[in-house]
């Protein structure tokens, strides 16, 4: 993937995330190849591949939940890891698993949140993202109460209650209909204008092609093809 240039002598400029030639291997597995990515304030990038490509092993590692078994990746100019405080401060994820406790109601999961990460005004806050989702007339719910789509919601407004420079995304768009779909690229649309820098895994080419600045297909844990969507889209038979 192509780097952006030579930014040692403007360092404002350096992209918010950074990787160098990562790539991750599971014992004699190679989930990722070596790639190189980029990603500056308010843009957005999607991966795209087929199931076990390698998208989720490259969101684990921008989000410093996971290490490369080689390269390096740097979110603000130091390594990515959910060990460094700022990156814990800075980063928010919507993972593509729902974890949430069964007895804290919908209300209450955002309110963890906040305090965590010592949101202001944080009950106004959290009146505004749970409107936003949908989810007002269900805040006092128990999350077993809950439908897949509603659940999925709850974990972007989780993501939303908190700061963020950079959020990462795995799927976010599974378990939700259509409108909230729509919703969710609105929402995403409005993160970059705000100028978080987005990088999400998905297989809805739509959303790519609404809100990605750029789209990383991948097949085997390899780049096979890189660029503006609706280009990739097109290399991959996906669009006229
Ligand atoms: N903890 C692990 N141990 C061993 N192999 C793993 C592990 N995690 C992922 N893999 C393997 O790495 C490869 C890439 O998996 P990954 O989860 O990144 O794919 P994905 O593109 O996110 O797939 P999906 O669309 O199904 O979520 C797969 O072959 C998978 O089996």
């Amino acid at each position: 993937m192509a780097a952006q240039g030579d930014d040692t002598e403007h360092p404002d400029r350096a992209p918010l995330l950074r990787l160098r030639g990562v790539g991750r291997t599971y014992g004699e597995r190679r989930a990722l190849h070596p790639i190189d990515l980029d990603l500056e304030a308010g843009t957005c990038t999607a991966l795209f591949g087929h199931n076990g490509s390698g998208k989720s092993t490259l969101l684990r590692i921008a989000s410093g939940r996971d290490t490369p078994t080689r390269g390096t990746a740097l979110f603000a100019g130091r390594p990515v890891s959910e060990d460094d405080p700022e990156v814990r401060a800075r980063v928010a994820v919507v993972g593509d698993t729902v974890a949430t406790y069964p007895d804290l109601t919908v209300r209450e999961h955002l309110e963890l949140v906040a305090v965590a990460h010592a949101v202001d005004d944080a009950q106004a806050w959290i009146d505004h993202v749970l409107a936003d989702r949908r989810l007002s007339d269900h805040a006092r719910a128990l999350p077993g109460s809950l439908s897949s789509g509603q659940l999925q919601s709850l974990l972007l407004a989780a993501a939303l209650v908190r700061p963020r420079d950079l959020l990462v995304l795995d799927e976010p768009e599974q378990r939700l209909d259509p409108d909230a779909r729509v919703r969710l690229a609105e929402l995403l649309a409005g993160e970059k204008a705000d100028g978080v820098a987005v990088l999400l895994a998905t297989h809805q080419a739509e959303l790519a092609e609404a809100v990605a600045d750029r789209m990383v297909a991948l097949e085997d844990g390899r780049v096979i093809a890189e660029g503006p969507p609706a280009e990739v889209l097109a290399r991959l038979g996906l669009r006229r």
